[in-house]
Formats: C-alpha cells, structure tokens, sequence
C-alpha cells in the first residue's frame, strides 16, 4: 500500500467556524487514481495538503506513506525527513500551474528533478513531447496559453518520479474542454508513469465521465461543540472493511 491512514484528523479551532478534518480510514495502493470529491469548504485542501506532508495531523493512529512512518516523523519533529521524501516521491498540481515566471518552461518542469537531486533532460523532454508542448519549452511561463501551461505542471509533477502526484482543482481556472483535456492527460501520464494519483475537484461527474474512480466526502453540520465536520474514509482491505 502507497498511503495508509487511521483514524487521522486535523482540525482548525478558533472561536469563528471551528473545522475538523477526521479520516477513520483511508488506503491508496500504487498507481492508483482516485478522485476526491465534496463541496467547497469540505477539506480537500486540507487532506491534499497533509498527504503532501506538508500540514502535520493533529492525530493518528497511522500515517503511513510509501513503506515510512509519517505520523512518527511528526511526531518527532523530523522535518527533514519529510521534506526529503516530499521532494522525491510527491508531485503536486496546484490550481493555477504555480511556474516561476523567471524560469523558462523547460527549466521550471526540471525544477522538481533539481530539488530531489535526479536531473534528467531526456526525461523534460519527453514529457513535454507527451503533453504537447515540446515547441514551448524555451519560452516563460507567461508566454502560454492557460492549457499549455497547467500541462507544463502536470510535466513538472511527475518530471522526478514521483510515487504519489496530488492535484488540487487542476481544472478550476480552465475552461470546459480544457478540463477534460487536463484530467485526461493528467490520468494517461500518471499511468505511463506508474504514480498513484489523487485529484481534488468540485466536478465529480467530470471525474467519473472521464475514468476516475470518485471518493465523495460525509459533511456534519456543527454539532454541540460547534464544530463542522467533514470525513474521509476508504478501505481496501477486504477484511478489515467487513
Ligand atoms: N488556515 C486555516 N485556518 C482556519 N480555518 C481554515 C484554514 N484553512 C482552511 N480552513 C477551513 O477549513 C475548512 C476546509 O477548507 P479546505 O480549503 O480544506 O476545503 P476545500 O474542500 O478544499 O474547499 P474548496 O473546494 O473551496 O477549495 C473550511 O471551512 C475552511 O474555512
């Protein structure tokens, strides 16, 4: 198993709109694709971001992640362990592409090769043949069109290999056909790849027109403390799920 989690939670307090994350459970083997779905303001966010190890839990029996022991690692407060493997085994697709605009194309997809210590040209090139936009890479980012750069994220996501790509509404600034295009693109070269693949999204339908198998979330109102609650939950042992 990629990811494996029990019960984890994160919660933001404070006197307005209290929110808890809780994940009772929730596995995810390699190369696997799923879609995350719920409303806005349900966590997806906040479950990407904590995938990414990026946000630590406020709980958990187990945080596991590609054979290390992240709930450990937070626990004692080893940051570097957790950038370490953030850097080498997690791509990310933010919303809006998030290239640096100082960079060329080329360079900002080898970005995450440079960061995980693992360059590899031929590699930005075939994944910039791959998305189509091979004619682009000495230009900067502001010189694409939005399609082409969300495409030149989804290069950058996986140009070091990564185990585990996390996409948060990749689609939420493009239009329609574009989207599909993305989550399309997004699926074929996470699975060239061999990466496991999570995508955020407002757009369920989208997702399971377009092959995603889709994890909807359970929202609660506040109850007596106030509290909002959103939960996440997916089981892939049989027996356990019995
Ligand atoms: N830093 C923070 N401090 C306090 N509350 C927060 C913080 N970040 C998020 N929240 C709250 O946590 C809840 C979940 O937010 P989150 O961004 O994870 O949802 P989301 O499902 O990704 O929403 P959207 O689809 O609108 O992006 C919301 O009620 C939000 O107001």
């Amino acid at each position: 198993m990629l990811l494996s989690l029990r019960g984890v939670r994160r919660a933001y307090r404070g006197d307005a709109a209290p929110f808890a994350l809780e994940v009772p459970a929730f596995d995810l083997a390699e190369g696997e694709v799923l879609a995350l779905a719920g409303p806005s303001g349900s966590g997806k966010s906040t479950l990407l971001m904590m995938l990414a190890l990026a946000a630590p839990p406020d709980a958990a029996e187990r945080f596991d992640f590609a054979g290390q022991d992240i709930a450990r690692h937070w626990k004692l407060g080893r940051g570097d362990a957790l950038a370490d493997l953030r850097a080498r085994r997690i791509g990310v697709v933010p919303q809006t592409g998030g290239l640096l605009p100082f960079l060329t194309v080329e360079a900002n997809i080898g970005l995450t090769q440079r960061i995980a210590g693992r360059t590899d040209a031929d590699r930005v090139r075939l994944l910039a043949e791959e998305l189509g936009i091979a004619a682009q890479l000495r230009k900067r980012p502001a010189e694409l069109s939005v399609g082409q750069r969300q495409r030149a994220a989804i290069a950058r996501a996986l140009a070091h290999r990564p185990a585990l790509v996390l996409a948060d509404e990749p689609t939420a600034s493009v239009h329609p056909e574009l989207a599909d295009a993305v989550l399309t693109l997004l699926k074929r070269e996470c699975a060239a790849a061999g990466a496991a693949l999570l995508v955020a999204t407002h757009d369920p339908a989208r997702a399971e027109r377009l092959g995603y198998p889709v994890l909807a979330c359970r929202t609660h109102a506040p109850g007596a403390d106030g509290i909002a609650r959103s939960v996440f939950e997916r089981v892939l042992d049989i027996a356990e799920a019995a």
